[in-house]
């Protein structure tokens, strides 16, 4: 469980802060005033991370951070001043970053710095380089960010590791390596994987600027110079892997329903195509299309914002009933799933089990009881295409619909199949 802890004695700073926190980190964060509430607070609690003001009325030697490095929890400071013998002496002791009080900005920055701080753990990252000093120096400061450091050494070895783990979000290369130079493994890599899904910093030595903008023309999201500053290298690493992290949510948000934040039609049919190509030999693909029934009637009785709430709780009960399973909202009130099943007849009572449920549970809105039921249709995913499946179990979705509502039906008519394609 991820915990954070902010130190900070002024009254309006955690007061922002506070407002900050509540925006950007969604789990618990302690605050604490002083430097001895923050020390009865570490007996309590394990902290991932933790913000503290430099000078507190009972610590104005910057003693806060001297106990966080004692109990070794990862340390971004807050101060209103900074000169190089402090900014030395708080790298030395091994603080991630160090914030300047003195803007609205610079509070939003430590916030979203602790936000990424707490993704970066256990996120791992590729380290090339063929001198084994420079890759240490690198290790060091990453695992300072939390992150997991992987190491290669030449370029091939580099190319091997990334095609064969494809947890590993950012590389970062140095440009001259043996057997593969850092151009040509970025030039192979971003073949394979997108902008979307690894961030690349390439890392040249002085002297040679124009490797810098040659790297980025090869897929390189940014890069670095050598010798440079810890804080420079904390700030490019972090700002690529917001990049990341932000091309990450926008396509997310691409594929998912707006309103149940349940997959869209167009996900479920990519998806689904796969899904059934990756089936296990013992099992069956199976898909099913389940329709709330009398929707309208629950728009008309109780209101359209009635009507997208239900559409909300039954799809967090889908989820929560078939946590494995591809789940869209494929239309209005229509959603599809795909199962993979020992059989059909497993889908079957998977379905069933779900429909009883739904007309057995209590939705509520506004404090008025909304009486749900849904109808479910049914096929099995044998030789014929994803399009053909869909029109399989909409056949079967309005059986169940024709025969009262509330139940599931199987299509089982070949004489309603449309051919394959
Ligand atoms: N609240 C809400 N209503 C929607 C949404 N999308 C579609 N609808 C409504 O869903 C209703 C679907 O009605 P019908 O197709 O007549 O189906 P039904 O009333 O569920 O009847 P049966 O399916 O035959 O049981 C329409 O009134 C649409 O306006 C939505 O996002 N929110």
């Amino acid at each position: 469980m991820q915990r954070v802890l902010i130190v900070e004695d002024s009254k309006m700073v955690q007061q922002v802060l506070r407002h900050l926190a509540a925006q950007w980190l969604d789990i618990d964060v302690d605050f604490a005033w002083s430097l001895r509430e923050a020390a009865t607070l570490i007996k309590k609690h394990r902290y991932t991370v933790a913000l503290v003001d430099l000078t507190l009325p009972d610590a104005p030697n910057g003693e806060v951070v001297k106990l966080m490095m004692k109990s070794a929890i990862p340390t971004v400071v807050l101060t209103s001043a900074i000169d190089e013998y402090k900014r030395l002496q708080m790298i030395e002791m091994g603080v991630i970053d160090y914030v300047l009080k003195d803007n609205r900005d610079s509070y939003l920055y430590a916030i979203k710095l602790l936000a990424q701080l707490l993704r970066n753990q256990g996120s791992k990252v590729l380290v090339a380089d063929d001198s084994k000093t420079s890759r240490n120096l690198m290790k060091q400061m990453l695992e300072q960010l939390l992150y997991q450091v992987e190491e290669a050494a030449d370029g091939e070895q580099a190319l091997q590791m990334l095609s064969s783990d494809n947890s590993i979000k950012l590389l970062l290369t140095d440009y001259a390596m043996p057997k593969m130079d850092g151009f040509e493994l970025a030039k192979a890599i971003r073949h394979r994987r997108g902008r979307d899904e690894l961030a690349i910093i390439g890392i040249s030595g002085s002297g040679s600027q124009s490797l810098s903008a040659k790297f980025i023309k090869y897929g390189a999201n940014d890069f670095l110079i050598k010798p440079f500053m810890p804080e420079e290298f904390h700030c490019r690493v972090m700002q690529t892997m917001e990049q990341l992290n932000m091309i990450g949510q926008i396509k997310d948000a691409a594929n998912r329903d707006y309103l149940t934040s349940l997959y869209n039609r167009r996900y479920f049919y990519q998806q689904a195509q796969q899904s059934i190509q990756h089936c296990k030999p013992e099992q069956t693909s199976v898909l099913a299309m389940l329709d709330i029934d009398y929707f309208k009637q629950i728009n008309d009785t109780y209101g359209h914002q009635a009507g997208d709430e239900v559409l909300v709780l039954l799809s967090s009960l889908l989820q929560h009933h078939f946590p494995e399973c591809l789940i869209a909202r494929i239309g209005g009130e229509e959603f599809a799933l795909m199962l993979n099943v020992s059989d059909l007849s497993q889908a079957v009572e998977l379905m069933d089990e779900f429909r009883f449920y739904v007309s057995n549970h209590l939705f509520v809105f506004a404090s008025q009881p909304i009486a749900v039921s849904v109808s479910i249709g049914i096929c099995g995913i044998e030789g014929p295409s994803l399009e053909t499946a869909m029109q399989h179990a909409d056949i079967a979705l309005y059986d169940a619909k024709g025969q009262g509502r509330n139940q599931v039906a199987v299509f089982e008519n070949k004489s309603q199949c449309i051919e394959p394609v």
